[in-house]
């Protein structure tokens, strides 16, 4: 089978952009706090969103994820998909919290507050709240391994007594709901809502995985995508072998956004996207 071009997924229309946050669009730093779009990106979004859908997909809660990215007239998704919005970063946003997750709210609660209890002794664990269970990141310990093997133990049997599961990414450790909504389900009814005809998915992490998987299974049955892996030297072997594309971190993505910029006014004045 020949392969696909980008340049092709991106003359499909109604088209999709579809983008992570952390390590895609902005740095990986010592502090979920600490990080800030790349310079330049924002704009880029900006001038994206005047010729496609543009969506952020993030693990952070969508709020968290529009305060950093601070583009009107995106699609936030957030919290590895439970958490929707059309119309952040105003203040009244509407939040839409996919109803199975309700019922994950409070013991999502429960751990998060068992972890802050447990391990406020061990210096530079933050733990990040999200609408259905959240973060816990151990970047900052003297011994992040060390640390990281605590969490792990000392959330172990109380998730499985909550029904909540526990996953990984960079430095951090997850409770999450037990769904099958992970950012390739979320991926999904983006494309679904917004009647996609093609869509391009960048990401860096473990999570990212799963959207990365959903547009191979898509383009089986027909569908135009392209996936983006960004490469850090943490990169997992598995995403930088499964995306279409790799970029070097995190200012090649943002050189990606620059060329994806042009390819779309190119095509616009051309007109030779299909309608
Ligand atoms: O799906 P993402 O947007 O990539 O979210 C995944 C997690 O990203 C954030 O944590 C990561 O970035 C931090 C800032 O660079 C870094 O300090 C941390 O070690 C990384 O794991 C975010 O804070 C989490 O909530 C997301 O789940």
């Amino acid at each position: 089978m020949s392969k696909i071009q980008l340049q092709d997924v991106l003359a499909q229309r109604p088209l999709g952009l579809v983008f992570d946050i952390d390590g895609t669009l902005s740095e990986i730093v010592p502090t979920p706090s600490e990080a800030r779009l790349y310079q330049g990106v924002a704009e880029l979004l900006t001038e994206l969103a005047g010729y496609a859908e543009v969506a952020i997909m993030t693990g952070r809660a969508a709020e968290d994820g529009a305060r950093m990215v601070q583009v009107s007239g995106l699609t936030y998704i957030g919290t590895h998909g439970l958490e929707w919005s059309e119309d952040l970063p105003t203040s009244s946003a509407q939040i839409q919290l996919v109803p199975e997750a309700l019922n994950y709210v409070e013991p999502g609660k429960r751990l998060l507050a068992l972890v802050a209890r447990e391990m406020a002794h061990e210096t530079g664990i933050i733990v990040q709240a999200k609408s259905v269970g959240g973060s816990i990141h151990y970047r900052q310990c003297a011994n992040p391994d060390g640390a990281r093997e605590q969490i792990l133990a000392l959330l172990e049997e109380p998730a499985r007594q909550e029904g909540m599961v526990i996953g990984e990414g960079k430095r951090v450790v997850e409770v999450l709901a037990p769904l099958k909504i992970n950012k390739g389900e979320a991926l999904k009814r983006y494309i679904g809502h917004k009647q996609l005809r093609g869509v391009v998915f960048a990401g860096d992490d473990r999570t990212d995985l799963n959207a990365i998987y959903t547009v191979r299974e898509l383009r089986q049955e027909g569908f135009t995508g392209y996936t983006i892996a960004v490469r850090h030297t943490d990169a997992l072997p598995e995403l930088l072998t499964s995306a279409d594309e790799v970029v070097d971190e995190v200012p090649g993505m943002v050189e990606r956004l620059r060329q994806i910029r042009d390819m779309l006014a190119t095509l616009q004045q051309s007109g030779r996207h299909k309608e």
